[in-house]
């Protein structure tokens, strides 16, 4: 087969145009004897917000821990931003940094730092030579970005919710505006209101901000509510990506099991049923 002669720009299964801030070809991933991807591939166009699901083990956290640079792979291509994550390069380790984002699932903030010195860190780190009051101000508007009141900033995450430390997390994420955010299960622990809330807040600021998300979810009704694709993990590939509508017909049967058992077809009948009021 001849060469892809624009392999930023194409996805040969959905002739998408739009550029691919990601893209995964061929990634393996292996433990010991246990391999948790082979061939694995994935674009992630600029501006979507993707969610990643697959059963439990499936590789998800591995997938985006490699495409973060905090995995070596066994084998395969990823660029990030046009930049391999694990490249030595400290130019490209920089570009990487500013330019991305990530939400770990515990949030990963500092426990005896504020939310305002959390967010500040990377200010700190990437920005030396801000003036305190600036870099203060800018803590401040991240914070209030991520819909936390002004008073959070001077708390330790302990005296906070599970949702706010959600929302510091997110803060913190956005503290140098990164083109791409990775979310790894953003509203695992949160009541299904606060979850509710969450995906509102991420579509709203992926809309405002204009980010590509990629985001690893469980959770059925933020499938249905925020994300433009779907990516499914089987089979320790990607065995589709796509538009949900599509991936409903899609045959493999852990996708017949996810989207079509109980949960799924409740899920779709809230989602169905807010579209008609809209
Ligand atoms: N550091 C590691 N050492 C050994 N095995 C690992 C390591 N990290 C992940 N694994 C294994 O890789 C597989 C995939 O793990 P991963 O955390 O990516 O799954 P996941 O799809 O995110 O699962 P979950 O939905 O339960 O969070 C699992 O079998 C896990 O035990």
């Amino acid at each position: 087969m001849a060469a892809d002669p624009h392999p930023q720009r194409q996805d040969p299964a959905h002739g998408d145009d739009r550029p691919a801030l990601i893209r995964v070809r061929g990634l393996v991933n292996r433990f010991g004897r246990q391999t948790v991807h082979d061939g694995l591939d994935l674009d992630v166009y600029e501006g979507e917000i993707i969610g990643v699901v697959g059963g439990s083990g499936s590789g998800k956290s591995v997938l985006m821990r490699s495409l973060i640079g905090l995995r070596r792979p066994d084998a395969g291509q990823i660029e990030v931003l046009g930049v391999d994550p694990r490249s030595d390069d400290p130019a490209d380790r920089l570009h990487l940094e500013r330019s991305t984002g990530v939400l770990f699932q515990d949030g990963a903030l500092f426990s005896s730092l504020t939310v305002g010195e959390n967010v500040e860190v990377p200010l700190k780190e990437h920005h030396p030579g801000l003036p305190d009051s600036l870099r203060y101000e800018l803590a401040l508007l991240k914070v209030r970005l991520a819909g936390l009141p002004a008073d959070a900033l001077d708390k330790l995450p302990s005296q906070l919710s599970g949702g706010m430390r959600k929302r510091a997390a997110l803060a913190r994420a956005l503290a140098l505006d990164p083109p791409l955010l990775f979310l790894d299960e953003p509203t695992a622990g949160l009541d299904p209101i606060g979850a509710a809330a969450f995906d509102r807040l991420i579509r709203t600021l992926q809309q405002a901000l204009g980010l590509t998300v990629f985001l690893i979810t469980h959770d059925l009704d933020t499938l249905y509510t925020i994300c433009d694709r779907v990516a499914v993990l089987a089979d320790r590939k990607v065995v589709a990506a796509a538009p949900l509508e599509e991936i409903e017909r899609h045959d493999h049967p852990w996708i017949r099991d996810y989207f079509h058992g109980p949960r799924g077809r409740a899920a779709a009948r809230v989602a169905a049923s807010a579209t008609e009021e809209s």
